[in-house]
């Protein structure tokens, strides 16, 4: 089994240090979210585990080893960075024929993988004419291509549309159930959400969370939950007496400290008719922004418009 393991990891650009003192470890089985604002740090960290960078100090190994020992890298370890970074007047055929020569993996993974990435009736065009999109499921099939035991994504969703974040969201989760070891970079919680069992947040170079998913999701979630019904006078009564706190608005109740298992179980004993309910829903996104906060380097100041 093949993890990647960052170990008082620094990088500095000049007097800016992009990374500062990282430590994790990326464990096989698991899709982990690799979560930061803008300039958090999180390109720089691959971009180290890849050897495309030498770190100040620390180390980023993958299976124990740095990426530069590895005599055919893609049989071991899959990313993408870059989704530009493709040669424009090659054919997506001829790019990944290209990668597939250099690491002795037979051509017929090519064609695989361009199945497997949806491009396989567009192989014979030139990456030049291709949309982010396109580019993107391209770089996802040349990391794919060498059956890694290690994938890195950066922003694996950049360009796709729906059905293409559904189809990468369910290779990751599937590359996790057969053991790979998968590590994905985002800006977005709720995002992340919908894919990750694991979660490493940096921010200014900085480790400011390691923890899994449900931990971060049950440590973060404000227990808000909101419920429409045919009687809201009776349910707040007896949402009231059971100690929770209930406000109404807009003929809806908010219940803080409950969960909707909670709420609609009291309902039922209750006899009240449900039409709505549900758990607060911008809650984890929220935790992960005030978490980050602090650390953003890069934050928007909002001008309120003045009123003439
Ligand atoms: N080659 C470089 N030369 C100088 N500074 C760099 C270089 N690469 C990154 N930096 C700086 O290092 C910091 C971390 O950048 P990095 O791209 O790793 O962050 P990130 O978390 O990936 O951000 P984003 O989400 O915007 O891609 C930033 O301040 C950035 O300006």
């Amino acid at each position: 089994m093949t993890s990647i393991d960052v170990l008082d990891l620094t990088k500095e650009y000049g007097t800016t240090r992009a990374v500062d003192g990282l430590t994790f470890s990326v464990e096989p089985g698991r899709v982990t979210g690799f979560l930061g604002p803008n300039g958090a740090g999180k390109s720089t960290t691959l971009r180290l585990a890849l050897g495309l960078d030498r770190p100040t100090s620390g180390s980023a190994l993958i299976g124990g080893r740095a990426y530069g020992t590895y005599a055919e890298p893609l049989r071991t370890v899959g990313a993408l960075l870059d989704p530009q970074a493709a040669h424009g007047a090659r054919t997506a055929r001829d790019h990944l024929r290209a990668l597939a020569v250099s690491n002795r993996i037979p051509a017929r993974r090519v064609e695989e993988v361009l199945e497997q990435a949806g491009i396989a009736a567009v192989a014979k065009r030139r990456v030049k004419t291709f949309s982010l999109g396109m580019r993107q499921r391209l770089g996802i099939a040349a990391a794919l291509l060498g059956d890694p035991e290690v994938v890195m994504l950066d922003e694996s969703s950049n360009g796709l549309d729906p059905e293409g974040i559904i189809w990468i969201r369910e290779l990751m989760r599937e590359l996790a159930r057969a053991g790979r070891t998968v590590l994905v970079s985002s800006h977005l919680m709720n995002e992340t959400a919908t894919f990750a069992d694991h979660l490493v947040v940096l921010g200014r170079g900085r480790l400011l969370a390691d923890t899994s998913m449900p931990d971060f999701i049950a440590a973060h979630s404000a227990r808000r939950v909101h419920v429409r019904t045919t009687d809201p006078a009776r349910l707040r009564t007896a949402l009231t007496r059971a100690g929770h706190a209930v406000t109404l608005d807009d003929g809806r109740l908010l219940v803080d400290g409950a969960t909707a298992a909670d709420v609609g179980a009291l309902a039922a004993r209750e006899g009240v008719p449900v039409l709505q309910l549900a758990d607060e829903q911008a809650s984890l996104e929220d935790a992960y922004l005030a978490l980050t906060a602090r650390e953003a380097e890069f934050t928007g100041t909002s001008t309120s418009l003045q009123e003439a």
